[in-house]
């Protein structure tokens, strides 16, 4: 059942007891102000009850879709597929492309629901003279995708749809009510460089993070670890999804039936592996390197863009992922919520560095203590223990 079938019931049970109630019926604000917040605790504890079959369902059809199209210009990358967004961040025509149709995909399937989406992407660089090159390409990219898998009694899509669709994502999300939360690309370098990117795709219901599916179309199919990409039978395209209680499924982007995944069940750090970001400027090398040598990591680590890693950490390829950004850089939630949830589904946990747990109800950033850590329930104590000794010495290197 979905979450707003459920929430109207529900809202008016709790309203009919209050009503009631002769006391409160005297006292208007106390009234008003303890109807509110037994609302919220009854729609907290059904969410934590509550099936997301539908949203899942389109959610990977959303992902899915939005895959194919990346796929389709990672293909043919052309320089002129790409633009500097005003944060010197590089955007594509992918990245549009993908916010335009998960949006389109979205709204459509719910028609009858309120519909929020904290989105990554906007149009204001799109809506440019200059600029209408690449929007008509977009256009065609999203109309293209929609056509060429069974959704042609879908009319095309003119450029103001486009425009309008990637425009819903200005959502700020918080802890009430429901809130789709996409990355249309992560890690859009990794994806100019040929090397994996992620679609991202969450919902938050009451501020917490109920289901997420990962749309990772370069990761292999099997173990990182294990890949030969000069070997034609190891082949690519991972689908992941997690729904709250429900566990954490893979599947190819190319339909192989589904199959549950679990974090690495290793309690012995010397055989850990570990993930970072590729990129240098995403998260600082040399903090990991410190903490996993106090923690007596062997391995050298495994460089990845995107939530990709999130995906690899939940299937066991490896047992521990660090992220710590440069001081002053704020997350989004669009960069970590579904890679949180399939993790958290898979067994694994995923805090700040101080060991709070990712707070996704505060609008579209995600404020937190230095970095995010993940890894599984053995394997934490002595994760936390490392990353703290190795900020103190840190902070005190930079102080003398
Ligand atoms: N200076 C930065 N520091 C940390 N993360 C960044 C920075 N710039 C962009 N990002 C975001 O980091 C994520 C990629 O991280 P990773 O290093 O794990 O690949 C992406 O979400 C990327 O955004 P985008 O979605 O635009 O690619
Ligand atoms: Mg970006
Ligand atoms: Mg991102
Ligand atoms: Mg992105």
């Amino acid at each position: 059942m979905g979450a707003s079938t459920v929430r109207a019931p529900l809202t008016r049970g709790v309203f009919s007891i209050y009503c009631s109630y002769p006391r409160l019926k005297s006292n208007p604000l106390y009234f008003s102000v303890s109807l509110a917040s037994s609302v919220q605790q009854v729609r907290r504890a059904a969410a934590a009850s509550m099936s997301y079959d539908k949203q899942l369902a389109a959610a990977k059809k959303a992902a899915f879709l939005a895959a194919r199209l990346c796929q389709k210009v990672q293909k043919a990358l052309l320089q002129s597929d790409i633009q500097s967004k005003s944060d010197k961040s590089p955007v594509t025509v992918a990245d549009y492309g993908s916010q335009a149709l998960v949006s389109f995909i979205l709204e459509k399937e719910f028609p009858s629901m309120p519909f929020s989406l904290v989105a990554e992407e906007d149009s204001e660089d799109l809506r440019r003279e200059e600029t209408r090159g690449t929007l008509v390409r977009i256009k065609e990219l999203v109309n293209d995708t929609l056509a060429s898998n069974g959704m042609n009694d879908i009319s095309p899509l003119s450029e103001e749809d486009v425009l309008d669709a990637i425009d819903r994502g200005k959502s700020e999300g918080g802890p009430h009510g429901q809130h789709w939360v996409l990355d249309p690309i992560d890690g859009t370098k990794g994806f100019m460089r040929g090397d994996q990117y992620a679609i991202a795709l969450a919902l938050l219901d009451e501020g917490k993070v109920v289901l997420g599916v990962l749309a990772c179309p370069n990761l292999p199919l099997t173990s990182v670890t294990s890949y030969d990409r000069h070997n034609s039978q190891d082949k690519v395209g991972c689908l992941y999804f997690a729904q709250l209680g429900a566990g954490t499924f893979m599947q190819s982007i190319d339909g192989s039936p589904p199959r549950k995944v679990h974090v690495s069940a290793t309690t012995n750090p010397e055989g850990a592996l570990f993930f970072e970001s590729f990129e240098a400027a995403h998260s600082s090398h040399d903090l990991s390197s410190l903490i996993v040598k106090k923690m007596g990591v062997k391995t050298p680590p495994v460089r990845m863009d995107s939530q990709a890693k999130y995906g690899a950490l939940s299937r066991g390829d490896g047992e521990i992922y660090l992220r710590f950004p440069r001081e002053g850089y704020r997350e989004k939630i669009w960069d970590h919520a579904a890679g949180y949830m399939v993790v958290a589904e898979a067994g694994g946990i995923v805090t700040d560095a101080a060991g709070n747990p990712l707070n996704f109800s505060r609008g579209r950033y995600l404020d937190l203590d230095t970095g995010i850590i993940v890894t599984n329930q053995k394997l934490m104590p002595a994760l936390s223990k490392a990353v703290v000794e190795s900020l103190k010495e840190r902070a005190s290197s930079l102080q003398s």
